[in-house]
């Protein structure tokens, strides 16, 4: 597995903003939008392109588009719906999978209560997006679910990672590409990470 660690001075800019005790949802939803846009700018960077002429003002030109199109993109519910407008920005035509997957707050394994896939899942690129890579339970979790469905090309988006997050998913996805914003200390007593962003999900939703 290659991780992919952003170093943009913008990226780290607005980590920095997203990790205040005090900031609003407001403010809080618009900047996991606006980094889910710049981890997929980044997650993109392989895609293929081929040449096609086209007519322009001036008479025919050769220009780039991207090969195929065919994508997929998975928010992870409830907290990565925060990325996805952001990653939407960037790749407005592409199909949208969802799965549902909870952490049990005691065990803190992943609790699965949802899945609506695309179709065609062997021919797609899968950008799984989440901002939370903690024990990585709920990405391999998830990825296990888009395999068994056919996905055989997936990457994996975050805003903030835990080291005990990347070695887990190392060991059970290593052909998997994970892109983070940051990569953080360690996890706590609870699961969850230092210094981190606190329950993403409940920042992006306005709960507890
Ligand atoms: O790497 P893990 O240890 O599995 O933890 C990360 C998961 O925990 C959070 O979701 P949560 O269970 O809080 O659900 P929510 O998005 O509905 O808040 C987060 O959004 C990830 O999905
Ligand atoms: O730090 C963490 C860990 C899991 N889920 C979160 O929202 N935050
Ligand atoms: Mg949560």
């Amino acid at each position: 597995m290659t991780v992919h660690q952003l170093s943009h001075p913008l990226v780290k800019h607005k980590i920095g903003l997203l990790r205040a005790a005090d900031i609003s949802t407001r403010q809080f939803r618009q900047l996991a939008a606006e980094l889910g846009s710049l981890l997929t700018y980044e997650a993109t960077q392989d895609l293929a392109t081929e040449t096609v002429t086209i007519d322009t003002w001036s008479g025919p030109v050769a220009v780039e588009q991207i090969q195929g199109k065919k994508v997929t993109i998975v928010p992870i519910l409830r907290a990565g719906l925060g990325m996805l407008d952001g990653v939407l920005e960037l790749l407005p035509s592409a199909r949208i999978s969802v799965v549902g997957m909870y952490r049990d707050e005691e065990s803190l394994q992943p609790v699965p209560y949802f899945q609506k896939l695309a179709s065609d899942l062997d021919q797609r690129l899968a950008i799984v997006v989440d901002p939370m890579l903690a024990t990585g339970g709920s990405m391999i979790a998830t990825i296990d679910l888009l395999k068994k469905h056919g996905a055989n090309r997936i990457k994996a988006l975050v805003l903030v990672a835990a080291p005990e997050g990347i070695a887990a998913l190392q060991q059970a996805h290593p052909d998997v590409d994970l892109y983070t914003a940051a990569t953080d200390r360690c996890l706590n007593e609870h699961g969850y990470i230092l210094p981190g962003l606190g329950d993403a999900g409940d920042k992006l939703f306005g709960t507890k």
